[in-house]
Parts: C-alpha cells; structure tokens; sequence
C-alpha cells in the first residue's frame, strides 16, 4: 500500500501544484467551463489516466464546475499517488 507523506512533503508538493488547495486529507481543484457540456468533456478525460494509474479523483459537477478531490482512501490520506495524478490532470486543457 503506498504510504501517507509528512505534512512537509505535502506543503512541497503543493507548492508545485499552484490550481490544488490542501483541505483536511484531500487536495482539491476547481474549474471552471463555458458550460455543462464543457464540464463533462473534461470530466470524461479524466477517465483514462485515472484508469491507468488504478487511482480515482472524486468529481462534483455543478452545471459548468468540477471540483476534483484526491486522496488514497486504501492508505488513509495523500500519498505520491495523489499528487502524480494531480499533475496530470493539470497539465489537461
Ligand atoms: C483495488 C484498487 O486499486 C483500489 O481500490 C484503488 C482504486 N482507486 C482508488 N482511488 C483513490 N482515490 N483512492 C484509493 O485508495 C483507490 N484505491
């Protein structure tokens, strides 16, 4: 199981991370799209790299928001896992 980091590590790599806030044992992002069609589009390019690391953001879609959480929840809070894929969903248009 991957292992939860220090609060040290986490104020590191967030600040790697300006898009992504610490809130309690998740990070979270908000965007912000054109409309409700936009928000799911980018929804729905979350599916593969989440499928491909094995690891799954928690998604609230309001009309033309997404709020993406991220926290290992087999490990009790952030680890390596979650920061990679919130790279990589930052580096989404
Ligand atoms: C067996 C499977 O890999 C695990 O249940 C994965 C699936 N996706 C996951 N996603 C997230 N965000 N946290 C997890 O602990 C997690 N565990």
């Amino acid at each position: 199981m991957a292992t939860v980091l220090s609060d040290r590590d986490i104020q590191t790599k967030l600040s790697g991370l300006p898009d992504w806030s610490l809130s309690g044992k998740t990070i979270t992002c908000t965007r912000t799209f054109k409309d409700f069609v936009a928000a799911v589009a980018f929804v729905n390019q979350l599916v593969e790299p989440a499928e491909s690391a094995g690891h799954h953001p928690d998604l609230e879609i309001s009309y033309n928001r997404v709020v993406i959480s991220l926290s290992t929840h087999d490990a009790g809070g952030l680890t390596e896992k979650d920061f990679a894929l919130a790279q990589v969903i930052s580096n989404l248009g």
